[in-house]
């Protein structure tokens, strides 16, 4: 069946957030539900700016308390997974009518959401990447494009997320639509994995020596070998991979700049780490160890990598 998006919601107004509410206002109703009220007054005063690579003021409704938005036809979760039981909960008995697209990287959102509504879900991995200037301005950094299908839990069908994918075109972002979405998550789970990793504890951005394999000791030889573990474990859970997460990795850092500054987008779970907050690493190295577990399929590298950054969560958490 097909779906017409009048109304928007977006959950959580951070870079990604962000982003989609600013590019979708032309086209819809869009509210922001935030989780800090002076965000929501900011933002209902200011309007909210989108520059980069694609430049936009938009006005916007905003609040810290779902009770003050419209029902929307299309509920847009835009928050960290860690964040996601919280902030779907203050939805739950709401927009009975909504389709939920969720664009947390790793694997598990859908669950979450599931727990809290019978909501028809379409489930999306985005590839844009945004950085948060203020709570009323946003960097459109990496165009790239938000891969997106239903979510067969839910029996959502192929034509809602092609509409969901449709708007997100008409807005100015990209998007891919898949009737089987995860080749794609897979890629993006493999990706993520090893990129935001290694940032998440080398303290780098996402810049140029994650590719780079010349010297022995250069980084792109960990990245690569954590590519490979992934795809043992893709190749063994019967998943044939969108595409191929070194070359996304490559593509990433050399296709990435705004203006004319170097592409030196810092990876969201590294923005976590800075911040003193939970990564959403349990998600995403986490489900590729449990899925390599489950296969009997050996990632010591991706264990690795993914204790050393449950230490670094730990020292916030414990
Ligand atoms: N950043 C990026 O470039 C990319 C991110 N992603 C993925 O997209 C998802 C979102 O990431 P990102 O945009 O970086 O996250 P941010 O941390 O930038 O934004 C999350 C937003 O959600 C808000 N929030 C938290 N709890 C609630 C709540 N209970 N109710 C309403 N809002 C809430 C936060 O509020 P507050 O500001 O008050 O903390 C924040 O504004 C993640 O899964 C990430 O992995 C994917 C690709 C790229
Ligand atoms: C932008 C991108 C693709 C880069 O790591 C990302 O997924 C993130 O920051 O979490």
């Amino acid at each position: 069946m097909s779906m017409r998006i009048e109304s928007v919601c977006v959950i959580g107004s951070g870079a990604i957030g962000s982003l989609c509410a600013g590019h979708l206002a032309q086209l819809a109703d869009v509210s922001v539900l935030t989780r800090r009220e002076n965000q929501a007054a900011a933002l209902t005063e200011q309007g909210l700016r989108v520059s980069g690579k694609t430049e936009r003021h938009v006005p916007i409704r905003a609040s810290h308390r779902a009770a003050d938005l419209p029902a929307a036809d299309l509920v847009i979760v835009a928050c960290k997974v860690t964040q996601l039981r919280e902030a779907i909960a203050a939805f739950e008995g709401r927009a009975p009518d909504a389709t939920v697209l969720t664009l947390q990287n790793g694997m598990g959102a859908e669950e979450v959401v599931g727990e809290h509504g019978s909501w028809p879900i379409v489930s999306g991995v985005t590839f844009m990447s945004g950085v948060r200037h203020s709570d009323v301005h946003v960097e459109y950094e990496l165009d790239t494009a938000t891969w997106m299908g239903p979510y067969h839990g839910t029996g959502t069908s192929y034509e809602v997320a092609a509409a969901i994918g449709e708007l997100f075109v008409a807005g100015g972002l990209r998007a891919e639509v898949f009737a089987d979405l995860r080749p794609a998550q897979w890629s993006k789970l493999l990706f993520n994995t090893a990129v935001n990793c290694v940032a998440a504890v080398t303290d780098l951005p996402h810049v140029g020596v994650f590719a780079r394999r010349e010297r022995d000791t250069d980084l792109g030889h960990l990245l690569s070998d954590l590519v490979a573990e992934g795809k043992a474990v893709a190749e063994a859970a019967g998943v044939e991979l969108y595409e191929d997460p070194w070359e996304m990795n490559v593509r990433a850092v050399s296709v990435g700049q705004t203006g004319n500054e170097a592409y030196a987008h810092v990876p969201s779970m590294l923005a976590d780490v800075r911040a003193g907050q939970a990564t959403e690493v349990d998600f995403i190295a986490g489900s590729l160890v449990r899925e390599a577990d489950r296969h009997g399929v050996p990632v010591p590298l991706t264990r690795a990598l993914y204790r050393l950054v449950k230490a670094r969560d730990r020292t916030y958490d414990d």
